[in-house]
This record gives structure tokens, sequence and C-alpha cells, in this order.
């Protein structure tokens, strides 16, 4: 699941984030409460070192019951959050509680009780216990919808070996360097009708409302484009109706899956309560969506196969592959590919604000695009900066399969760990200066542990590499990075090149979170034709 917010705003030598403006409180020290751990400095300094060793020399493992804790009793929490209308704000809610109760905390929440972190030494060490088949917390009410619906799951409400088939041979298609190849003239054409559509008028403004609208447009089509190798017609002035649709019944199903999270989703489909209904059918028609334009694809390469007519060497979309190949049943083309286009359209707000970076690399590229974005760091690193602000998904969990060790507290096998990206984004023990926009604390040449580069580094370890997060981490990363990040750089790169944006004004905007961190009113964008 996934979405893309870029909001920056233009100032005469840098760029610099006014989007989302709010001040936030930083992350205090760590003294006062009584709650609290050991220690903030201790566990990181242990965290260096390997759990094994850490077991064997620190005599002095805290127990689980001890990790500070936001209250014992998760009804009564469960009953807070619905009167503090804590669901919307969960990010700042951890935010807080963080502050107040130092680097980890177990928060109970109904049935759900899980431990919360936001330290990179950290979090690499949950990357260490994670196993080989990596799980996440489950969205039951997704779950239940194609157990109910009898139809097959794909990677992302998978688990185990079934789950790591599949995602083998989907990064294939969509994760290593040679599909990304593929794809990259599809994501530039995309981007350069975009800029297209907005060029008619010398200037234009955008409502705030619509915004998101089009952002959603530019990022089904396209996903939409490279999943199932068509585009999805939303970029006319008469927009298809079937595009639209499919675009409200994404919306419908995230605004609807919130609510369920902590209810007994089966419970609920079985005396037809309406909160369950109007996520099924949302999920309905996404699935019903996804089969034509399977059937369509199908037929389209069924004929041209006939006819014996090569494609001409044009790229046939993930669909068109998966099928040449035929190691996945359709069903589990159909259920992985219903996932990949829901998670591409759910995320991309894409509200980029920015002046011209002074990167050519577009001239210097003559035209190839990925030559233009291997020339132009700072689009990467403008990119990485406004996910570290504002991370998509506020976390990422996962169940360690061996005991662990977390800021000196034993974490046993099994329990469910949430990584806190938004609150870690703004720590000023993670980053100098967190709330400073600076895509240049991203341009250092250290790599990490998944290949990229790392950021505003405060340290030399290993744990450096965990600081940006906002697509996961390992094996269980998000499948449709490539596809978002390259996306995110040309749709970046094509506007810098066609216009100078401007915003109306430099309120705070807040945010807001719905399954995915939303703002809660989009700002008021001028595109001015160069
Ligand atoms: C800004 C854009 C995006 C962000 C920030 C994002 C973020 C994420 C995150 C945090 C995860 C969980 C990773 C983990 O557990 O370690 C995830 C998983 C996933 N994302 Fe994305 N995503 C984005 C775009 C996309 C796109 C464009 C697609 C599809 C084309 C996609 C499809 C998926 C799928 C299928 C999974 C589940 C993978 C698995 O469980 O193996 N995402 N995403």
């Amino acid at each position: 699941m996934c979405l893309f917010q870029l909001h920056l705003q233009l100032s005469v030598s840098e760029l610099r984030i006014i989007y989302f403006n709010k001040i936030f409180h930083v992350i205090l020290g760590l003294c006062g409460s009584p709650q609290r751990c050991g220690g903030w400095a201790v566990g990181q300094a242990a965290c260096k070192e390997s759990v094994g060793l850490r077991i064997k020399r620190n005599r002095h493992i805290r127990s689980f019951e001890e990790i500070p804790h936001t209250g014992r009793n998760g009804w009564v929490n469960l009953f807070t959050y619905w009167r503090k209308d804590r669901f919307r704000n969960l990010h700042t809610h951890m935010e807080k509680t963080f502050q107040e109760l130092g680097p980890i905390y177990r928060e109970r929440v109904g049935t759900q009780n899980s431990v919360h972190i936001l330290l990179p030494a950290d979090i690499s060490e949950l990357f260490r216990s994670e196993g080989m088949y990596p799980e996440r917390m489950t969205f039951q009410a997704w779950a239940t919808h194609r157990e109910i619906r009898q139809l097959r799951k794909g990677i992302f409400l998978k688990n185990g070996e079934e789950w790591r088939a599949d995602r083998l041979l989907l990064n294939k298609e969509v994760m290593m360097t040679s599909a990304v190849r593929r794809f990259l003239p599809q994501l530039n054409e995309v981007a350069k009708d975009f800029c297209q559509m907005l060029s008619g008028r010398r200037s234009l403004t955008m409502d705030p409302y619509p915004l998101p609208l089009t952002s959603l447009c530019h990022s089904s089509t396209a996903s939409c484009h490279v999943l199932y190798g068509e585009r999805i017609g939303l970029f006319s002035s008469s927009p298809s109706l079937e595009a639209l649709k499919f675009i409200s019944a994404v919306e419908r199903m995230l605004s609807t899956t919130l609510p369920l999270l902590f209810l007994p989703t089966r419970l609920l489909a079985k005396i037809g309560a309406p909160q369950w209904t109007r996520h099924a059918k949302a999920w309905d028609h996404i699935f019903s969506h996804a089969e034509t334009s399977i059937q369509r694809g199908y037929q389209r390469l069924s004929s041209l196969k006939a006819e014996g007519v090569s494609d001409g060497g044009q790229y046939p979309g993930v669909l068109g592959q998966l099928l040449y190949k035929g190691q996945l049943s359709l069903d589990l083309i159909k259920a992985n590919l219903t996932e990949l286009m829901a998670g591409g359209v759910d995320t991309v707000f894409l509200y980029i604000i920015p002046h011209a970076t002074g990167e050519d690399s577009w001239a210097k590229a003559e035209g190839d695009p990925q030559r233009a974005l291997q020339g132009a760091p700072l689009l990467k690193g403008t990119i990485k900066e406004i996910l570290r602000l504002y991370p998509v998904g506020i976390t990422v969990q996962r169940y360690p399969i061996k005991d662990t060790v977390l800021q000196n507290y034993h974490i046993p096998a099994g329990t469910a760990v949430q990584a806190c990206l938004y609150p870690m984004g703004r720590s000023p023990e993670v980053f100098p200066d967190p709330l400073r926009f600076d895509p240049n604390r991203w341009l250092s040449s250290r790599e990490d542990a998944s290949g990229e580069r790392k950021g505003g580094v405060t340290d030399g370890t290993e744990a450096a590499g965990f600081r940006s997060l906002a697509f996961g981490f390992g094996s269980r990363q998000c499948v449709g990075r490539r596809i978002a990040e390259n996306e995110m750089q040309l749709f970046l790169m094509h506007i810098l090149l066609n216009f100078r944006l401007s915003v109306s004004c430099s309120e705070d905007v807040e945010t807001t979170y719905a399954l995915i961190l939303q703002p809660r009113v989009p700002p008021m964008i001028t595109f001015h034709k160069l």
C-alpha cells in the first residue's frame, strides 16, 4: 500500500518544505518518567553488538513486562482512542508517547498488543530477527474479504513459503534492474503526458480538492501502464467512467479499512454490518476492474500470438511478462496484480512545489529517462526527504522469529513490533535538525543494506542504513518500490522542466492518518508555464 506526498515550495537557493510545516515537538530526552527504561544511550550502544553477545555480557536485561506502556487495559485504551479521535492522529500520538516514555514502549489497543520502537539501531536489530519469511500485521478485513469471496490472496496478504514463491517471481518483474529498464519508458510517457495536460494555459492554479484526485489519476495511470501495459484513460478532458469508478473504489476501500482494524470482521460480515458491506463492495469493484483489465490484456496478447505478430519489442506490462512465462496460475496473477494496482493507486498524492534544482540532467541524457535519473541525485534526495517527514505508511511491523533484545528489554519471539517511521523522521537523535527540509542530507556516498544511500547520518554503524525506511526493509519491503520511486522522480523532473510552481500561503498544514498519511487540507498550487 502506498502514496506519494511531495510538498515543497521554492525558495531562492534551496528547496524548502512548506506543505506540512506544522512544527511538532521534538523528541525529548529521557529523564523524568518513572516508567522510563534504563537508558536510551545504553540501549543504542548495546545494539551495536550482536544480540547473543549482549545476552551474555549484560546481566540486567529487563523483562518484557517492564517495558514502559500506555496502560494495561486494551479496552480502556481502545475507548480512549475512540474518545480522543486518536485513530486519525496515530502518528502524532506515537510521537508524543515516545517523548513521554522513551525510545521503546508497549501499547495494547483492544486485543492488539505491540511494542513500538524508533531508533535505527533497534530497527536493524528487528530486521536481523525477521527470518526468511518476514510477516507484517495483517489487515484482517482484506483477508476476510478474500476468504468469504473465495478469492486467492496475493503477496500482501500471504505468508510463509507461499508468499516467498510469488514474491520471488514478482521481484523479477518489478524490482530487478532489468525490469526497471523495461518499464521506465512507460513511466516517462505518463509523466510527460501529465505535464502536457497541464500545459494548456500560461498559468494554472489547482484547487486543493481536485489535486489529490489529479495525483491519484497520475499514479494509477502510471501503475496501470506498467502492470497491464495499457493506459487507464484519466488524462483526457473526459476521463473514462470505468477509471474514475476504480479510483473511487480504492478510496472507499482505504477509508473503510481503518475502522475495521480493531473489530471482528468475520462477525460483522455474518450479521451484514454496514461498515463491512461498504468495505467488501469496494473490494468487489477493485477485483472486477482487475478482472476486466486482465481479460483485455489476455485477449490482446493471445490475438497477437495467434496472428504470429510480434509485439514489436513493446513492453507488454507485468501482466504480459507473467502470462508469457506461465509460472504463476491465472488466479494468482489476478490476485497479485489486483493488490499491486490497489497499492499503486492508493498512495500517490503528488504535491510537488519545488523550484528548478539546477540539474540539467535531462538535457545531458538526451531524452533517456534512465540516464537522466542517474544524473539527478538531488531528485532522489528530494523524494527521500519528503518520505522522511511524511512517510505514507507510518509504521513497518514485524514479528521476530526468535527472542531478541531491544533497548535492553527482552522481546519474546512472535511479539508484534512496530518500527515507527513518522517519529523516527522527526527525531533529533536520528536526524540533525530534523524539521529542516534538506535533500542534501541524502547525498552521502555511503550505501545502506538495501543498496540505498543513507541520509543525515549521525553515526558510522550498520544501523545508519535504517533511516530511509518509507518502503520498509528486507525481503518483505514494498514490491512496488522501484515503480514508485522512478514514477515520482520522473514526475518531479518533468514538472521542473516545464513549470515554475508556487503555493498561495505558508500556513501550517496538518496531517491526518487514514491508513495512509494524508494532508488535512492540501495547499493551493499554481503552475506557471516556463
Ligand atoms: C510512495 C509510494 C509507496 C510507498 C511509500 C510504499 C510503502 C510500502 C510499505 C512501507 C510496505 C510494507 C513493507 C514492509 O513490510 O517492509 C509496502 C508493501 C507493499 N507495497 Fe508499497 N509503497 C509505495 C508504492 C507502491 C506501488 C506503486 C505498488 C504497486 C505497484 C506497491 C505495492 C505494494 C505491495 C504489493 C506490498 C506488499 C509486499 C509484500 O508483502 O511482499 N507499493 N509498501
